[in-house]
C-alpha cells in the first residue's frame, strides 16, 4: 500500500486577477478552491492512476472538514488524525505571474501528533510512505526524522520531498526517492548549477548520502533521473502552461504509482514526466486521460 503524509495540509485559494495593483482593491475574475498540501496532491495523482493509496496527516475546523469532504467526493482513502486547530489556507495568486503566499500551520497538540505516530507503526515491509511538504511549526524541525525512524522500524520504504537540512538529514534513512527541482538542489549544496553536468554531479552526491534514485526536475526544460548505475535525460512534453502549483507532486504521483506496480523505473521516470507536464497544462491536477495523451511524448535518454 502506498500512504501520503501531509503534516501540513492547505486549502488552495486561486484567485485570479488582471492586473494586481497593490494598496488598491482588486477585483477578482474566477477564483477555485482546491484541497492541497503536497502529500494530497500525490495522493489525488495516484488515484488518477489508479494506485490503491491513503491519505494521511492532520486535518482541523472547516478548512479541514472541506478538505476531507473533497477527498471523499474523488474517493480517496484518507485516515487524518483530527486536530482542534483550523487547517491553512494558502493563497495562489495568478496576476500574469503566480505569486503564493502558504501559511505557517496550525497548533498541533502533543497528543495529536502521538496520534499519526501511532498509525504509522502499523505499517508493513512492502509499504510505500510519501512524506511530502512543510512541517508546522508546533511539531517541531525533527518530526520527518521521528516519521523516518517509524519507516525503519516497519521496513516500510519512504519518499521524502522537502528541503534544505530536513532533506539532508534523510538521505541517510536510504529513501527510496528524492525529487528536488534544479534550483533547491543547488541551494542544498550552497552552489551555482549552470550545467547538466553539474547538475548529475550534484545529483550523484545525494545517491552516495543514501538515496536509491534521485529525480531533479527542471520545470519546462526536461527531468533528469539518476541511479546507482545509470543517468537517464526526460524531455518534457509541449503544451500551454495554466499551473504549476502541484507539477512536483503529480510527478512524484505518477513516479511512484508507475514504480509500485512493477519496478519499471524507466516507465516510472516517464509517467512521472508525464503526469508532472498534465498538471501544468491544467487548471487543477493532472488527470489520467492527459496523462496518458502526453506519455507518448516523454523522450527518455540516458546520458
Ligand atoms: N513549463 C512546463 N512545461 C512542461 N512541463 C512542465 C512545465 N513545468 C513543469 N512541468 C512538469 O512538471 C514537472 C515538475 O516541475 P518542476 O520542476 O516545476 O517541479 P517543482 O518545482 O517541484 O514543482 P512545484 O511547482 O510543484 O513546486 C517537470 O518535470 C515537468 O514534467
Ligand atoms: O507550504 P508547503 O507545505 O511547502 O507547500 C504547500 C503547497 O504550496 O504545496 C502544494 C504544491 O506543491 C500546494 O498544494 C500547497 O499550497
Amino acid at each position: 500500500m502506498i500512504y501520503t503524509v501531509t503534516l501540513n495540509p492547505s486549502i488552495d485559494y486561486i484567485v485570479e486577477v488582471d492586473d494586481l495593483k497593490l494598496g488598491d482593491l482588486n477585483r477578482m475574475n474566477r477564483d477555485l478552491k482546491l484541497p492541497g498540501g503536497k502529500g494530497i496532491n500525490v495522493s489525488r495523482v495516484l488515484n488518477q492512476l489508479g494506485a490503491e493509496n491513503t491519505a494521511l496527516g492532520f486535518l482541523g475546523g472547516f478548512t479541514g472538514r472541506f478538505i476531507n469532504d473533497k477527498l471523499q467526493e474523488d474517493e480517496i482513502q484518507t485516515d487524518f488524525v483530527t486536530i482542534a486547530d483550523d487547517t491553512r489556507i494558502n493563497i495562489k495568486l495568478k496576476h500574469g505571474e503566480e505569486t503564493e503566499i502558504n501559511g505557517l500551520g496550525p497548533a498541533i497538540r502533543p497528543e495529536e501528533a502521538a496520534g499519526l505516530l501511532n498509525k504509522l507503526s502499523a505499517l508493513q515491509k512492502g509499504d510505500i510512505v510519501i512524506l511530502s511538504g512543510s512541517v508546522p511549526p508546533s511539531l517541531g524541525a525533527d518530526f520527518y526524522d521521528r516519521l523516518i525512524n517509524v519507516c525503519k522500524q516497519t521496513s516500510a520504504e519512504f519518499v521524502i520531498d522537502t528541503t534544505g537540512p530536513a532533506l539532508m538529514d534523510a538521505l541517510v534513512h536510504e529513501p527510496l526517492l528524492v525529487k528536488p527541482n534544479h534550483h533547491e538542489l543547488a541551494e542544498l549544496f550552497g552552489v551555482t548549477i549552470d550545467t547538466q553536468e553539474e547538475l548529475v554531479t550534484y545529483g550523484r552526491k545525494l545517491l552516495e548520502t543514501g538515496a536509491k534514485h534521485v529525480l531533479i526536475s527542471m520545470a519546462g526544460e526536461g527531468a533528469l533521473l539518476i541511479t546507482k548505475t545509470d543517468v537517464y535525460h526526460a524531455s518534457v512534453p509541449k503544451g500551454v502552461v495554466k499551473n504549476s502549483v502541484g507539477a512536483g507532486d503529480s510527478m512524484i504521483g505518477g513516479f511512484v504509482g508507475t514504480f509500485g506496480l512493477n519496478e519499471d523505473l524507466l516507465e516510472a521516470f516517464r509517467m512521472g514526466v508525464a503526469s508532472g507536464s498534465a498538471t501544468a497544462f491544467s487548471d487543477d491536477l493532472a488527470t489520467r486521460e492527459l496523462i496518458e495523451k502526453l506519455r507518448i511524448q516523454v523522450i527518455i535518454t540516458k546520458l
